[in-house]
């Protein structure tokens, strides 16, 4: 058979349209990302038990420098700005907006020391993940039961003056990529000013120039992330609160919005 000539060059072809085709290179980046991380964290736990004998907030060096290459392998950059506001000491909450489980990697590049997060109670099921972010001293709520979730914030308040430690709040409460921020729940607010410790914002830029979950498209991209001064708590009370969380948003709204060059997609021009 004459044609059977074209088998060997078709099968060379092959892999090299379905590596170009952008469906594919979505789905290969997600399964790799989530497969990777799964094998780190195998990795890092040995090392977390050996360095700390359990749970401890200092499991998270190890981590962070586990996950700082990631961002190689899928193609991403990080623009770092506002450094300097993370030289304060002692306990604060940062507080940023959550697009994707991707913020891990750009969560990762600015970590603090003593900084470990709240996280939604189902990620303790998310295998070598669950055991990994469980030893790492995340604090798991449960979203489902505002009760729960507030006396485990409460609680989680108090340690972090005891043991002297920093936490990082969604305070958009899910992932959301619709071009704006999300109202924000009021969980960060009241663990601040429950602890009296400053609130440090830091936003990251859209993921809609090179991830599109829609369009099953994830490319090369740089991601800016910026790390906004300190709003201070001291003196504040519960009764701020919603001020406190107005004056977060609107902060980290416009940020979001400038660094994004997006148009916001809710608030269109008014129509007369
Ligand atoms: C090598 C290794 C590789 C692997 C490497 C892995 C690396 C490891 C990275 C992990 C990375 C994690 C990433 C996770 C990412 C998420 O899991 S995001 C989802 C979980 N996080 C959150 O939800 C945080 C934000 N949510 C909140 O803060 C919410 O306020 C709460 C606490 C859940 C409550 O929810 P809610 O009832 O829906 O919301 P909300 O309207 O805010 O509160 C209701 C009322 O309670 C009051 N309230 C709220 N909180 C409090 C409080 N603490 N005290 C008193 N009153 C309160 C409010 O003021 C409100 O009162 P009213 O105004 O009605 O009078
Ligand atoms: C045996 C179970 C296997 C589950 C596999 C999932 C494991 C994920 C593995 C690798 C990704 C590493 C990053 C983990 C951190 C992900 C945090 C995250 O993004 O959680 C979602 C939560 O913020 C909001 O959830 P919803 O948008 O409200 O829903």
């Amino acid at each position: 058979m004459d044609v059977l000539w074209m088998a060997p060059p078709l099968l060379l072809l092959f892999p090299l349209l379905m590596w170009t085709s952008s469906t594919f290179v979505y789905y290969f980046k997600k399964c790799f990302y989530v497969a990777w991380m799964m094998v780190l964290a195998l990795l890092a736990i040995p090392l977390c038990i050996l360095k700390s004998g359990g749970r401890d907030v200092e499991n998270m060096r190890v981590i962070r420098s586990l996950v700082r290459h990631v961002k190689y392998f899928l193609g991403l950059r990080f623009d770092v700005s506002g450094w300097e506001h993370l030289q304060t000491e002692g306990p604060y909450v940062i507080i940023s907006n959550h697009q994707s489980s991707l913020d891990v990697l750009g969560l990762m590049e600015i970590l603090p020391d003593r900084c470990t997060m709240i996280a939604k109670k189902e990620l303790i099921y998310a295998g070598t993940v669950g055991l990994i972010c469980w030893l790492g001293g995340i604090v798991f709520i449960n979203r489902k039961k505002t009760s729960d979730a507030k006396s485990v914030m409460i609680d989680a308040a108090k340690t972090m003056l005891d043991d002297q430690i920093r936490l990082w709040v969604f305070p958009e409460g899910t992932r959301n990529q619709k071009g704006d921020l999300l109202p924000f729940k009021k969980g960060a607010f009241h663990l601040a000013v429950q602890a009296q410790v400053p609130i440090i914002p830091v936003v990251f830029s859209s993921y809609s120039s090179f991830y599109l979950r829609k369009q099953k498209q994830f490319n090369s991209g740089t991601i800016r992330l910026r790390i906004l001064p300190k709003i201070e708590t001291k003196g504040l009370t519960c009764d701020d609160i919603p001020s406190l969380s107005d004056k977060s948003f609107n902060l980290m709204r416009s940020s979001f919005l400038s660094i994004s060059n997006s148009v916001p997609q809710s608030n269109g021009p008014c129509k007369h």
